[in-house]
């Protein structure tokens, strides 16, 4: 699974015109993590959310769902279903690397919900970098973008922050960058 996000990682450095190794690099010594979600069924399902309303932290990641169906993607304030299908894997971007790429890469925010007749499974594969390493757009798309968005931080922050301060949702870069900003050591 690492070397097949690695690959992806290749693919979106071609596309955002950095060296093609620049983020296959980064990641290669990076620590991956590996979830499994189980969904019980659930007699209300609309009284509950498997998993709410989120974008994952980490920087890619790979899905593989049963096909039960339950994930959903917002995309222009709707909720989107993601249908199952067979030997193919969801793919999406998670706020380390909206930071990584200068806010040119999106995190999506996306939800599983559950339904009344069956039970559901998947098994995310998360991209991550290495704990300690800066989380920094390459040095020259900030200069071509004039601007870099977000503050320098390591993953063990971003970890840290969504592990005892913040519950991951749609909003996590967001309020992340702030604590960093108002953190006493920056
Ligand atoms: O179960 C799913 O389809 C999504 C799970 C998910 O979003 C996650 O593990 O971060
Ligand atoms: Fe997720």
């Amino acid at each position: 699974m690492k070397e097949l996000g690695l690959k992806v990682m290749e693919v979106i450095g071609i596309s955002l015109g950095v060296d093609r190794m620049h983020y296959r690099e980064f990641f290669e010594d990076g620590c991956s993590i590996m979830r499994c979600n189980y969904y019980p069924s659930c007699q209300h399902p609309e009284d509950a959310l498997g998993t709410g309303p989120h974008c994952d932290p980490t920087s890619l990641t790979i899905l593989h769902q049963d096909q039960v169906g339950g994930l959903q993607v917002l995309t222009n304030n709707k909720w989107h279903c993601v249908p199952p299908r067979p030997n193919a894997f969801v793919v999406n971007i998670g706020d380390t690397f909206t930071a990584l790429s200068n806010g040119k890469y999106k995190s999506c925010v996306h939800r599983a919900v559950v339904n009344e007749r069956k039970e559901r499974r998947s098994l995310a594969f998360f991209l991550c970098p290495k704990e300690d390493k800066v989380v920094r757009a390459p040095e020259d798309m900030i200069v071509r973008d004039g601007t870099k968005h977000y503050p320098d931080f390591t993953w063990s922050d971003l970890l840290l922050f969504t592990q005892n301060y913040y519950r991951a949702d749609h909003a996590t870069l967001h309020n992340f960058t702030n604590w960093i900003l108002s953190s006493p050591t920056t």
